[in-house]
């Protein structure tokens, strides 16, 4: 059963437009020049009940924009999306008790009084019952390992702390939709991997519909099986995470251990050298050479192993973000020109 279902949104902004200068600021006060930003364009997807999704895209490819559509606080241009069956905008009471929206970047704890005090206000906004919040309150802490802190003041917290202080805020109320954009965002390696530990378990265990946006690769390959990836307002690509190695990435890792300097001192013709600690060679080849590389190389020299690795996620993303881009660009400069043609 679907959770979520989003059809052609769009989300447009008018932005104003201050030209440098007095007289263009005199000018200003009678006529003002603005321009449309396309925030989201077009956007469609499935989210199923359960299912944890990553939503990915460059900077302001349009996830938080979409993000803050799905909890309401932002109404569309165009389009339609239902959660759990409830339009978002629309922000029914009974909605609002059913998801949560977690912004890596932004506050929502009272910054001067410790996290219970904002508990306590959460237990009674949701009409959570004293024991059954007392459970959660129990289970949550100490999964989350921040027990002892709950009692602190959140400014002196560090941001790991506060961010699952944040989290626990946001599942004091058990929603069944989660909307998290960029949970870890400046944690430190082991503050990421605790919460990537505690949404995979926690999403197991409550089978929470999740869309995550991260920049962070490794929070996406630990928790989530499929990817979004939206760009300049689109959506460029919906499936299997390991289908976008298979789709984007034309070229694979070969490490190569060599016998000590029976080695070849040029490796140009079977591929880019990625690291070089001779006698091991790390090579980036082209995926559908490999067969040929590696009987190329065992014809001419002694090896003792050999391994093909795909290429690390984050590099490939990077690449697919990159590649839209320069299409773009490209469409764009193409568009100019025949723009100053045709004038
Ligand atoms: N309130 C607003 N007024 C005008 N433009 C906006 C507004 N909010 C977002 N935008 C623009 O919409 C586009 C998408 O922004 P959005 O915040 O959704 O991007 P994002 O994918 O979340 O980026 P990031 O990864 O940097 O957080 C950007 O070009 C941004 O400048």
């Amino acid at each position: 059963m679907n959770a979520i279902v989003v059809k052609n949104l769009e989300k447009t902004y008018k932005v104003y437009q201050k030209n440098e200068g007095v007289f263009a600021s005199i000018k200003g006060l009678w006529h003002r020049d603005h321009k449309t930003v396309h925030a989201v364009s077009d956007v469609s997807f499935t989210i199923e009940q359960g299912e944890m999704v990553a939503f990915l895209g460059p900077n302001g490819a349009g996830k938080t924009t979409t993000l803050k559509l799905l909890s309401g606080l932002i109404f569309p241009s165009a389009g339609t999306a239902t959660v759990l069956g409830h339009i978002p905008w629309k922000r029914e009471n009974e909605y609002r008790r059913r998801f949560s929206l977690v912004m890596g970047q932004k506050n929502q704890l009272w910054w001067d009084l410790p996290a219970q005090e904002s508990f306590r206000l959460h237990k009674e906004i949701y009409r959570i019952d004293p024991q059954e919040y007392t459970r959660r309150i129990d289970e949550l802490t100490s999964l989350l390992e921040v027990r002892h802190l709950i009692g602190q003041p959140v400014r002196e917290l560090s941001l790991g702390e506060r961010m699952r202080m944040e989290l626990i805020a946001a599942l004091l109320h058990r929603p069944d939709v989660l909307l998290l954009d960029e949970p870890t965002i400046g944690l430190d390696v082991v503050s990421q991997r605790r919460v990537q530990e505690f949404l995979k378990y926690y999403q197991i265990e409550q089978k929470t519909t999740v869309v995550l946006t991260s920049h962070y690769m490794k929070d996406v390959e630990a928790l989530c099986k499929r990817a979004v990836i939206i760009n300049q307002g689109s959506i460029k690509h919906d499936g299997p995470l390991s289908d976008i190695l298979d789709r984007f990435s034309n070229h694979k890792i070969m490490d190569v251990q060599f016998d000590g300097d029976d080695m070849p001192r040029d490796f140009s013709q079977w591929g880019e050298v990625i690291e070089n600690e001779a006698p091991r060679v790390k090579l980036k080849v082209p995926r559908n050479k490999i067969p040929e590389i590696l009987s190329s190389l065992l014809s001419k020299y002694r090896i003792l192993d050999v391994g093909v690795q795909e290429r690390p996620l984050e590099e490939v993303i990077a690449e697919v973000f990159t590649e839209h881009k320069e299409d773009s660009d490209h469409s764009q400069n193409a568009k100019s020109e025949l723009q100053s043609t045709t004038d």
